[in-house]
């Protein structure tokens, strides 16, 4: 897990003598629980952090039926985006802000609800292994819901800075508030437990005696073992060290900066910065802002500063700057964007080619995400792009030899964009690598047929995986004449502040978060010769 969550200080307590914390009976509803609820949510930092204040470890002597009767709402937020995810597949980043407004939570409650629930599913490899050594039955036998209320707990008390007792004693309300006193006791059982040690003294102990490296990773840094070693594999396939794995996945748990790129031409990130956002280091128009909820931003509502990693504003800035071959005429481009929900390339490349007199086409099969790329766009003169609904295998054979620039950002794994979705990684199957893949290749296929003579391609993935990004374009290659690839590193660079992101390979390119701390995007550029 990355330090970046948060280490346990592995001290607890309010100050305030052993058992004071129970002293005077049962507590009523509203009266508050010796942290988290009351005093406790003023403790809270601008992350939404509790403080520890220092003092040992104290537990509540009061029994869990006697003690806080009332969720506190943060904690509650998390549980129900965990429950929501795992029994309604849902998206955290989709149902969290709702479920945030639903319960008025302030900024402070709100960044510690989101730190919460991102972090206990991120880190839900490492806490079941904990949680199994602490539970006297298989994890599957127990009900599901109290098994998300202990990640949330194992959270908590192993990677934020709550007092243990804070957080076996406002986990256990929760339970009982929202599943049930039986279950309350099991989890106070179970949470004492896990208090026991601290993280790195549980990595110890659920990888003693493990000699394989991937399943050691897997548990260290709670990834799926399938993709450690893909992870690893990438690294090597794009000419890195294979050493780097825990570096990268260490980035995949660090709750990542929210990136705001301003669009050229509408807008600029000055008032951002006066706010608190920081200037971005590798592109230009960029800022990294942590300052909570970034639709209180100026030009955010307004659509022309706009929520993108720094590593999708480069591939984008790429294509549009990529010297094109003799196109045979003199006029305005066209562009293409193939694969454009939900649309923030989409309005990074019309921006840019706005002042050029560029028309940006956009297509999109799915089609309420059509509509946001519509959103997206909107900023723009209506006159500068065209957004349509439809299959972009058929472009290619529609409109052949037509457009300028084309990028297609495939559909993929997005195993590069793990530390943004934090539930991903458990849903991921290696089986999606495999039915992605014709889709892949088709796309690239359509793009090279619509991109006219002396235009540009860029085929990109936030994904570092071989079988998604240099197979893809290798393959579709192999079977045409009339391409050259460019070296797409050089072309980020060229877009880059400093010009030294060194994320060539060959003639591809590939961005790493422990690296450029952007996803990990991948980049080839292949121009139409004939
Ligand atoms: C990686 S996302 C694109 C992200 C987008 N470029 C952005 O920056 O916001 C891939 C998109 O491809 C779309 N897609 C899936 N099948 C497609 C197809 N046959 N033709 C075109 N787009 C497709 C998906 O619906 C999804 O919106």
């Amino acid at each position: 897990m990355s330090g970046a969550d948060g280490g346990n200080s592995g001290t607890g307590g309010s100050g305030a003598p052993r058992g004071q914390a129970g002293a005077g009976g049962p507590r009523r509803a509203g009266q508050g629980g010796s942290a988290g609820q009351g005093a406790g949510n003023r403790r809270r930092n601008e992350q939404g952090r509790e403080r520890n204040r220092g003092g040992e470890r104290q537990f509540s002597q009061a029994a869990p039926a006697q003690r806080t009767r009332r969720a506190d709402p943060a904690r509650l937020v998390a549980f129900e985006v965990l429950r929501a995810v795992a029994a309604d597949d849902a998206y955290a980043n989709l149902v969290l802000p709702g479920s945030i407004r639903k319960h008025r939570l302030d900024r402070r409650d709100a960044g510690f609800a989101t730190e919460l629930t991102y972090g206990a599913l991120r880190g839900q490899g490492t806490y079941d292994a904990v949680l199994a050594r602490c539970v006297d039955r298989p994890l599957d036998q127990l009900d599901p819901a109290v098994l998300d209320a202990l990640r949330i707990g194992v959270h908590q008390i192993l990677a934020m800075r709550v007092p243990a007792h804070a957080a076996l004693d406002q986990t256990v309300g929760l339970v009982r508030a929202v599943i049930g006193a039986g279950p309350s006791s099991l989890v106070n059982a179970v949470l004492r437990k896990v208090t026991a040690r601290d993280l790195a003294g549980w990595i110890i102990e659920i990888t003693d005696g493990m000699t394989d490296a991937t399943a050691v990773a897997a548990l260290t840094h709670s990834h799926p073992e399938w993709i450690v070693r893909a992870l690893r594999q990438a690294l090597v396939a794009h000419g890195r060290d294979a050493g780097e794995i825990d570096a990268l996945l260490a980035a995949d748990n660090a709750a990542p900066v929210v990136h705001l790129v301003a669009l050229p031409g509408l807008a600029t990130l000055d008032e951002a910065l006066a706010e608190g956002a920081e200037p971005g280091r590798l592109a230009e128009g960029s800022a990294y802002y942590s300052g909570g909820d970034v639709s209180r931003l100026p030009g955010v509502a307004a659509g022309t500063v706009r929520v993108q990693d720094t590593g999708s504003q480069l591939v984008a800035r790429a294509l549009a700057a990529v010297e094109l071959g003799d196109r045979g005429t003199e006029g305005p481009e066209h562009w293409l964007d193939l694969c454009a929900g939900p649309g923030g390339k989409t309005a990074l490349l019309a921006a840019i080619g706005q002042d050029a007199g560029v028309h940006l086409t956009a297509t999109e099969p799915v089609p309420h995400r059509a509509q946001l790329v519509r959103q997206a766009l909107r900023p723009l003169p209506e006159d500068t792009w065209t957004v349509r609904v439809g299959d972009g295998r058929d472009v290619g054979r529609d409109q052949p030899d037509h457009y300028d620039r084309v990028l297609v950002d495939a559909p993929c794994t997005g195993l590069g964009a793990l530390r943004r979705r934090p539930e991903s990684r458990w849903r991921r199957k290696p089986a999606d690598l495999v039915s992605l893949a014709p889709l892949q290749r088709e796309l690239l296929a359509s793009a090279l047929d619509a991109v006219a003579p002396g235009g540009v391609v860029a085929y990109v993935t936030c994904s570092p995986h071989h079988a998604e990004t240099d197979a893809v374009v290798d393959d579709c290659l192999r079977k045409r004449e009339g391409f050259e690839r460019i070296d797409a590193g050089a072309a980020l660079d060229a877009v880059s502040i400093g010009g030294a992101l060194d994320a060539g390979h060959g003639s591809s390119a590939q961005l790493w978060p422990h690296v450029h701390g952007t996803d990990a995007m991948y980049l080839a550029l292949i121009r139409k010769s004939l």
